[in-house]
């Protein structure tokens, strides 16, 4: 039987509610075989982030070789990249085998709690150099405020954001809103050069939604290794990821993880 294969190149939550944890369960949902080249260890739980080691870019090259030369890949989403050297090594890669059709960057910088991802001196590297190469880039509110050098504050302002990074060779933006107030919470603006679209979807009330931002990213890349476009697999994935918010797990002192297999959530 043949699958379609997705590959995350993330960092690891040891809490299991975002990085590859949470990429890995979102692709085994889509039914997609999934892959991981990881870029670093965290220990983290729901509270936040305690200690994190990095991989060495040689490390995070060598894997990306080993699943492209063998396995081939149809849909890539990028996630937590830490530093410079795993930034560039994953450019290298991406450009080597020409992976840029399937490419979803999530630009992962600082969490929604505030908390910075990656080494100030990786920002400019991940903006000038990976970003380009994507076929779409989903910054939360801050990451998106980095890459366009704005505040964010109103819909209007998501949008302008949107048009600026996507002005540095993106095709697509979407700019999310999680951390946004509260009545622009759950709506996202997708920006192609063309069109605008507003995702809405309601303000699900809960304080477990960690790991949002890597599933829907994860959920795009699964579905694009599925053949679906890129916007009809934007779409899907914001369904996908408002239910499993949903259905989020009541897990830790702090933000549980999202409800990534909702409907086995629902039998039990
Ligand atoms: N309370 C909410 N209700 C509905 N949708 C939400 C809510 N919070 C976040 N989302 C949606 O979750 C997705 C991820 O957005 P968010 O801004 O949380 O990303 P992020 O900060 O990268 O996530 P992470 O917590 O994984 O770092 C977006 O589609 C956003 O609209
Ligand atoms: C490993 C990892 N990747 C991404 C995020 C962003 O949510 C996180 N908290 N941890």
């Amino acid at each position: 039987m043949s699958c379609p294969t997705a590959l995350t190149i993330a960092g690891s939550d040891s809490g299991g509610g975002a990085g590859i944890q949470a990429d890995l369960r979102t692709f085994a949902f889509h039914r997609v075989h999934g892959m991981s080249a990881l870029t670093c260890v965290t220990a983290q739980n729901t509270v936040g982030v305690q200690q994190v080691d990095a991989l060495s870019p040689e490390m995070v090259a060598a894997q990306i070789d080993s699943v492209i030369s063998d396995l081939g890949v149809q849909g890539i989403k990028t996630g937590m990249l830490l530093n410079q050297g795993i930034i560039e090594a994953t450019v290298r890669q991406i450009e080597n085998y020409e992976l840029q059709p399937y490419l979803v960057v999530d630009p992962v910088m600082v969490s929604r709690s505030g908390a910075q991802l990656i080494d100030d001196l990786a920002v400019e590297v991940l903006s000038q150099h990976l970003v380009p190469l994507a076929i779409l880039v989903t910054p939360n509110r801050y990451e998106a405020q980095i890459l366009s050098g704005q505040e964010i504050n109103t819909l209007e302002e998501m949008k302008k954001a949107a048009a600026i990074i996507h002005e540095k060779g993106a095709k697509a933006v979407l700019v999310k809103g999680g951390a946004m107030p509260q009545e622009l919470r759950g709506v996202d603006v997708w920006f192609d050069g063309e069109d605008w679209e507003i995702l809405k979807t309601k303000n699900v009330e809960t304080k477990n939604n960690h790991g949002t931002g890597c599933t829907l990213s994860a959920a795009i890349a699964a579905n694009i290794a599925l053949g679906n476009h890129l916007k009809s697999s934007v779409e899907k994935s914001k369904q996908y990821l408002t239910t499993a918010l949903e259905y989020a797990l009541d897990l830790g002192k702090g933000s549980g993880p999202v409800g990534h297999f909702f409907p086995l959530n629902q039998d039990s």
